[in-house]
C-alpha cells in the first residue's frame, strides 16, 4: 500500500537539496506530502479552529448574514452550496472563505476570527514560499521562477486568487449517513499549492492508482498537495492529485464536527500558465480565469 511520505523542514537552510530531493519525489509520485518542522506555530492554528468555530456554531441566519459572492470570494457558504462531484446527493460541508488581511470578516459576530486568519495567513505564505522555491529547484529552474510569480499571496483578488479557507463539517447521525452522503466529493484543486491543517478526526482519501489512501492527520503537521496549474505547468510530472473527504467510523461514534483550514494557492494575476518544458499537453490558461472558471462549475448560485 503506497504511503503519504513525511519531509522535515527543520534544517531548511542548511539541508536545502535533501528537502528538494524529498520534495520533488513525493510531488511526482503520490503528490502528497506531510511536512514536519514547518515553522508555523500550532498556536496559530488552534486559534483559527476554535474562532471558525465560534463562528460556525452560529445560527444558520446569522451565518447567512456574510455571504461569500462570485466577485469577491470571500464569505461564508453553507451546506450544498458547493457541490465538487456530480454524483453526490449530499456534500455536508460548510466553509468560510478569505482572501486578504482586509476583506470580508465576520468582525460583528467573531471578532477574533480576523485577527487569528491573519496571523496564519501570514506564516502559511512564508512556508509557501519555501516550497516553491524548492519546487523551482527540482524542476531545474532558476530558484525565484515560482515564488516570483507568487508576489501578491493573500493580497486580495484584485491581485491575486489565493483562499484561506476554515472548512466545518457538522456532526452527522447514523440516519443522515447514506449512499452519495459526502463531505467533499472528489476533485482535484485548482491552482499550484494547497496546505491543509486538519484537526484529529480524518476522513481524507487520496487517489493512488486505482487505490484510496488514507490522508489521516498527522500531529502538528502540514499536509500539501498541488493542484491543477501546477499539473499544467509540469506537462503532468507534478499531478494534481485527486483527493475526496468521507465519513469516518470514528466521526459516527464521536459525534463530534469536524475542521480544517486549506490555504488555496495562485500565481498572480496575469500570469500565464504554459508548459515548462515547452509541450503542448494542456494549452495555456490565465490564473484567475482558470480558478474562476473551475469555480463557476461547482458553487451552485
Ligand atoms: O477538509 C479536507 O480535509 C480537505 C478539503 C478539500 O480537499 C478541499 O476543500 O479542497
Ligand atoms: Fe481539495
Amino acid at each position: 500500500m503506497p504511503e503519504i511520505p513525511v519531509v522535515d523542514l527543520s534544517d531548511m537552510g542548511l539541508d536545502q537539496g535533501r528537502i528538494t530531493k524529498e520534495l520533488n519525489e513525493a510531488f511526482s509520485t503520490v503528490g502528497f506530502v506531510y511536512l514536519k518542522n514547518h515553522g508555523v506555530d500550532q498556536k496559530k492554528v488552534d486559534n483559527v479552529f476554535e474562532a471558525s468555530r465560534t463562528f460556525f456554531q452560529l445560527p444558520e441566519d446569522i451565518k447567512k448574514g456574510y455571504p461569500r459572492d462570485n466577485e469577491r470570494f470571500d464569505g461564508y457558504t453553507g451546506r450544498d452550496q458547493e457541490i465538487l462531484e456530480d454524483s453526490s446527493i449530499h456534500e455536508v460541508r460548510e466553509a468560510y472563505d478569505v482572501t486578504s488581511p482586509t476583506g470580508f470578516y465576520p468582525d460583528d459576530s467573531v471578532p477574533q476570527f480576523r485577527p487569528a486568519v491573519c496571523e496564519l495567513a501570514q506564516s502559511l505564505c512564508q512556508l509557501t514560499i519555501n516550497l516553491l522555491k524548492c519546487m523551482a529547484l527540482a524542476l531545474g529552474l532558476d530558484e525565484d521562477y515560482m515564488s516570483s510569480r507568487h508576489q501578491h499571496i493573500f493580497h486580495g483578488v484584485d491581485k491575486n486568487g489565493t483562499i484561506l479557507r476554515s472548512l466545518y463539517y457538522p456532526s452527522l447521525t447514523g440516519d443522515d449517513i447514506q449512499p452519495g452522503v459526502v463531505r467533499c466529493g472528489e476533485h482535484s484543486d485548482y491552482g499550484t499549492v494547497t496546505l491543509l491543517l486538519q484537526d484529529d478526526m480524518g476522513g481524507l482519501e487520496v487517489l493512488s492508482g486505482t487505490e484510496w489512501i488514507a490522508a489521516d492527520p498527522v500531529p502538528g503537521a502540514v499536509l500539501v498537495n498541488l493542484g491543477d496549474l501546477m499539473q499544467f505547468w509540469t506537462s503532468d510530472r507534478y499531478p494534481a492529485t485527486v483527493h475526496r473527504v468521507r465519513i469516518p467510523e470514528m466521526e459516527i461514534r464521536r459525534r463530534s464536527p469536524r475542521q480544517s483550514i486549506a490555504f488555496f494557492v495562485q500565481p498572480d494575476n496575469g500570469v500565464m500558465i504554459s508548459a515548462l518544458d515547452g509541450s503542448q499537453k494542456h494549452p495555456p490558461v490565465e490564473s484567475l480565469a482558470y480558478l474562476k472558471l473551475r469555480l463557476s462549475e461547482t458553487y451552485k448560485y
